[in-house]
């Protein structure tokens, strides 16, 4: 790495504004383009967990009682020096989680508006005066925030899911300790070194970096947490809820996802497909919202399908700092077993594969980006997230049956359909069961929109006027005696 900043590859835990190096028992974290280990994190001990705790406990009251304006200014600076070192910030995403540069970048920026956001929407946590029953009583609501707050994130967008909880989070007036993924790291810290620049107060913001079990367990027993946000696997989260239950901790989960795709008979093809590569093929598949499972009209399947195929070969393959470069690797070898496992499942029941299918030439966890046809809607590919660029295509008969396949599941994050009808866009728009619906686009994610899922997608939202909501608490003070 070529960093301008190289302070910036920070492999330091940061606990109540201290930095601490790993032992000889670190995490490593390995580069999943070629395996080479850039660097090794410490797998902190609980005592450094509950001592991150008490640090966020000890600076609570005071980053609480700042006016938002001051906080506001802070998350503001942290947001401009995160834009100032988005390249440096890059090219450590890109080394520890491999996507291509570019998105990297992209997904630096785009998430760090979350931080702008939200220190905008700092000075907007208004409260209410309601009118009351008797005219001796008067009814206000005021909001506080939750309190100490933990994260814990994914390696799919290392840098993006922490300003996206932090940035709410700080900005009602919560402090928040992180505990990214042992894959992805070093974003995390790059961060907190940006952070600490910024000036956000020691304990304010943390990073911790250990065995997840048992950093989650800590986070869900200690009554000092009044909140944690997840972003992740179904499975951890329900893991979360349990393991929190006893407190009735408070949670936003951002979990799994099985997006469904649909393309109706009036709609712009060149569009769907355009629409369908990013939602598709963003990060090698690798985001909650990609879209699993692709429904279009018979009477167009073969060609969309044929024009996806086209496009999805034409994705230039490589090391994601390789100029052009469109698929990185993927994360793991257990990402390329799944992937193969459902293309073998939907061959199988009858599918076609009609560009990909294999691994790639490049070797490692490379996988050619992959087009399939005359998949049963029974698959696994249409059941279960793929998290890989797997794109299987389904062909419909009528409206009815495209809104009961697409509801068919137990996840309800994101949707996807496109069509020029507009009393067709309001009706399915509607009937579609997930939290956000993408029409005649597949790029749904930014800071002004409630991003997030129903049904076993999880709980709460990230972005928009909403986000901030799952960080304070609502209370009533009835006022008597008028
Ligand atoms: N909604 C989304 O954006 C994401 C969905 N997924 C889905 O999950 C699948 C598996 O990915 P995977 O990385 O294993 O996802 P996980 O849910 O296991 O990991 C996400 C985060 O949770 C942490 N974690 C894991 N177990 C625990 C625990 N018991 N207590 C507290 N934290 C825990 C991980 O830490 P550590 O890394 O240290 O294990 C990581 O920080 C993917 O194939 C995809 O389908 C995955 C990532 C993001
Ligand atoms: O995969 C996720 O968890 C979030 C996706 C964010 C985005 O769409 O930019």
């Amino acid at each position: 790495m070529n960093l301008n900043d190289p302070s910036l590859l920070c492999s330091n835990a940061y606990v109540n504004g201290k930095w601490i190096a790993a032992q000889e028992n670190g995490i490593d974290v390995s580069n999943p383009a070629d395996g080479a280990i850039i660097a090794a994190v410490p797998s902190l001990p609980q005592e450094e967990i509950e001592a991150a705790i008490a640090a966020a406990k000890a600076a609570r009251a005071d980053w609480a009682a700042r006016p938002a304006k001051q906080r506001a200014a802070l998350l503001r600076k942290w947001h401009d020096l995160i834009i100032e070192n988005a390249d440096d910030l890059a090219q450590i995403l890109t080394a520890e989680q491999g996507k291509p540069l570019a998105e990297a970048k992209g997904e630096i920026l785009s998430n760090a508006a979350y931080l702008e956001w939200f220190a905008e929407e700092a000075k907007r946590v208004y409260g209410e005066v309601i009118p009351t029953p008797s005219s001796d009583r008067r009814v206000i609501v005021i909001k506080q925030p939750i309190g100490v707050c933990a994260a814990i994130t994914p390696w799919n967008f290392p840098n993006g899911m922490i300003t996206r909880k932090a940035g709410p989070a700080l900005a009602a007036g919560c402090p928040i300790i992180v505990k990214p993924a042992s894959q992805t790291p070093l974003s995390a810290l790059a961060l907190a070194v940006l952070a600490r620049r910024a000036g956000l107060p020691a304990g304010v913001f943390q990073v911790v970096t250990g065995k997840a079990s048992m950093v989650g367990t800590v986070f869900c027993k200690s009554p000092d947490i009044a909140k944690i946000s997840f972003t992740g696997s179904t499975e951890v989260g329900r893991w979360l809820i349990r393991e929190s239950a006893d407190d009735i901790k408070k949670l936003s989960l951002e979990l799994g996802g099985n997006a469904p795709f649909l393309v109706f008979e009036d709609a712009d093809l060149d569009a769907a497909v355009e629409g369908a590569m990013i939602a598709k093929f963003r990060n090698s598949g690798q985001t909650c919202v990609c879209a699993n499972r692709i429904y279009v009209h018979e009477s167009l399947a073969e060609e969309f399908a044929n024009r996806l195929a086209k496009a999805a070969g034409n994705l230039a393959i490589g090391q994601g700092t390789e100029a052009g470069v469109e698929q990185g690797p993927l994360i793991d070898m257990a990402a390329v077993d799944k992937i193969e496992a459902h293309i073998a499942d939907a061959c199988d029941r009858g599918a076609r594969v009609l560009t990909g299918g294999q691994r790639h030439a490049l070797g490692g966890s490379w996988f050619e980006p992959t087009v399939m046809v005359d998949v049963s809607p029974q698959s696994r590919v249409a059941r279960e997230e793929t998290f890989a660029p797997l794109a299987p295509v389904i062909a419909f008969k009528t409206e009815d049956e495209a809104i009961a396949l697409a509801n068919d599941s137990e996840f309800g994050l994101a949707a996807y359909f496109y069509s020029r009808d507009l009393a067709r866009v309001f009706r399915v728009a509607e009937a579609l069961e997930t939290g956000m619906v993408g029409i005649n686009t597949g790029l749904i994610a930014n800071e002004a929109a409630p991003f997030g899922g129903i049904k076993q997608s999880g709980l709460g939202r990230e972005g928009s006027r909403h986000g901030i909501e799952d960080y304070v608490e609502m209370k009533y003070l009835c006022i008597a005696g008028m």
